[in-house]
């Protein structure tokens, strides 16, 4: 693994326009041996499902040492009678029982619970690969155990940057670790910044679809629906996950994550919409070229190339089809009615504690949506005034992360879950 791991740790400690031409002699050939030895936390969900559809078509590349997922045993219990991994996790006792209940005769593995299941399962001494897609800020600790242990680590979870990114980068500088990222965009940038050698990049380009809400007004936006809301265009996801693509939240938080992934300033990361979510994020180069990255909006290419990286790994996806798609489309993001991009970017530009205010009232008010106790445009309000009462306190460690997440996520719900019911 050693290759693989100074190269990609290189990639990410390195501003890409500071990397220097040395890299691209030491790109890896065939770098780390396969089978990999992976660990998926959160293969329950949207991700770690299509996660285990790689592994299922790549049997000789992949060996799965442990599988993770919160609460749903049924599917848990499938998916450990499918690949018989030696370690499952689950975040209660309850949900233990029920999966243990379900486990086909004859295979016992050890079943870990509760919040230290996930990082117990994330420094595995026998993992290669951590893929981190558990969802919302319950990834962080997991991640940074992955990071501190060392280990490969597939980041979905993008949370983790938003709460920790500088803390995540210095754990990787320390221990070796390296971040592959899994978001659609961050792997689209990954990918086109490694496909030109590492050369200087003047910004980076990322894309939206605009949701299913593109073009709406305030006054529309007043009734939507948790069904409008869980409908995306382009995508299949999980639920928190789609309801921030749709209120441009996931663009901010995205906006975060690449500026820790990249180190970037935050001036040289744009965001432009593309409603088609064919053309993935791109990388501008001092020449004015931009190299973008394209493919079907499915999440396996990224999970695949995150897995097999530096290989290129079948996915089984249908070829893109250019002329039946006939054309691709970009415009400006509208902050005026989705002001959630604009609050990301205001709560990064402001300091390390407005992320974790910002995506605490995030977690709480998309919840709070769901759950019908309050409305689509409270989304943005609630953020904004957790965001306004707040100011700066010192998070320099997992511990103070936590803790101030937890104080937001009590007052935000304290006050917006009171309200009244919504219709
Ligand atoms: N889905 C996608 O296409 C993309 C997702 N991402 C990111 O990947 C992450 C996962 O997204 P997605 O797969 O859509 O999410 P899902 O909601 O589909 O799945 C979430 C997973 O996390 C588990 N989980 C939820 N809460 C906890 C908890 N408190 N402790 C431990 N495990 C928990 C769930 O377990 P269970 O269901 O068993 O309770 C499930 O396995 C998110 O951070 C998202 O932003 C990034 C890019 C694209
Ligand atoms: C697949 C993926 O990476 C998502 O984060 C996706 O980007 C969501 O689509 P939006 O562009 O609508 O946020
Ligand atoms: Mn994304």
């Amino acid at each position: 693994m050693q290759q693989y791991s100074n190269l990609s740790h290189s990639l990410q400690t390195a501003r890409p326009g500071q990397a220097s031409r040395e890299y691209i002699s030491r790109l890896p050939a065939t770098a780390a041996p396969f089978p990999r030895r992976l660990a998926i936390l959160g293969s329950t969900g949207s991700i770690g499902v299509s996660a285990l559809k790689i592994c299922a078509a790549h049997p000789d590349k992949f060996q799965v040492l442990a599988l993770a997922g919160g609460r749903n045993a049924k599917l848990l219990a499938e998916q450990a009678a499918a690949f018989r991994p030696a370690w499952l996790g689950v975040l209660d006792d309850d949900t233990a029982a029920e999966l243990i209940d379900l486990l086909p005769n004859g295979y016992a593995p050890t079943v870990l619970v509760g919040e230290s299941a996930y990082t117990s399962i994330a420094a595995l001494d026998w993992a290669d690969v951590v893929l981190s897609c558990i969802v919302g800020a319950a990834g962080l600790a997991p991640t940074l155990a992955a990071v501190r242990a060392g280990k490969i680590v597939a980041l979905a979870n993008k949370e983790s940057l938003v709460l920790a990114g500088g803390i995540i980068r210095q754990a990787c500088r320390e221990s070796g670790a390296v971040i592959l990222p899994v978001d659609s965009e961050h792997n689209a940038l990954f990918q086109a910044v490694h496909a030109d050698g590492l050369k200087p990049v003047r910004s980076l380009i990322l894309t939206a679809s605009g949701g299913p809400f593109r073009g709406w007004d305030k006054e529309r936006l007043r009734s939507v629906t948790r069904a409008q809301a869980l409908n995306h265009p382009n995508w299949s996801m999980g639920a928190k996950i789609t309801i921030d693509s749709s209120t441009l939240m996931n663009k901010g938080l995205e906006f975060i994550e690449a500026c820790h992934l990249f180190g970037m300033a935050p001036q040289d990361v744009r965001v432009i919409v593309h409603p088609q979510s064919i053309v993935h994020s791109l990388a501008e180069f001092v020449d004015g070229s931009l190299l973008a990255h394209m493919g079907p909006p499915d999440m396996r290419v990224a999970i695949a190339y995150c897995l097999g990286f530096p290989e290129r790994l079948g996915t089984g996806l249908a070829p893109l089809d250019l002329i039946a798609l006939g054309q691709l489309t970009f415009e400006a993001p509208d902050t005026q009615a989705f002001p959630c991009l604009r609050l990301a970017q205001e709560a990064f530009a402001a300091g390390p504690s407005h992320p974790v205010v910002l995506n605490a009232a995030n977690e709480v008010a998309v919840d709070l949506f769901l759950r019908g106790r309050i409305s689509y445009l409270d989304i943005p309000a609630c953020i904004e005034a957790e965001l306004s009462a707040h100011t700066s306190v010192t998070v320099d460690d997992l511990e103070s992360i936590l803790a101030l997440d937890h104080e937001v996520r009590a007052r935000t719900l304290a006050h917006w879950g009171e309200r009244t019911e919504q219709g």
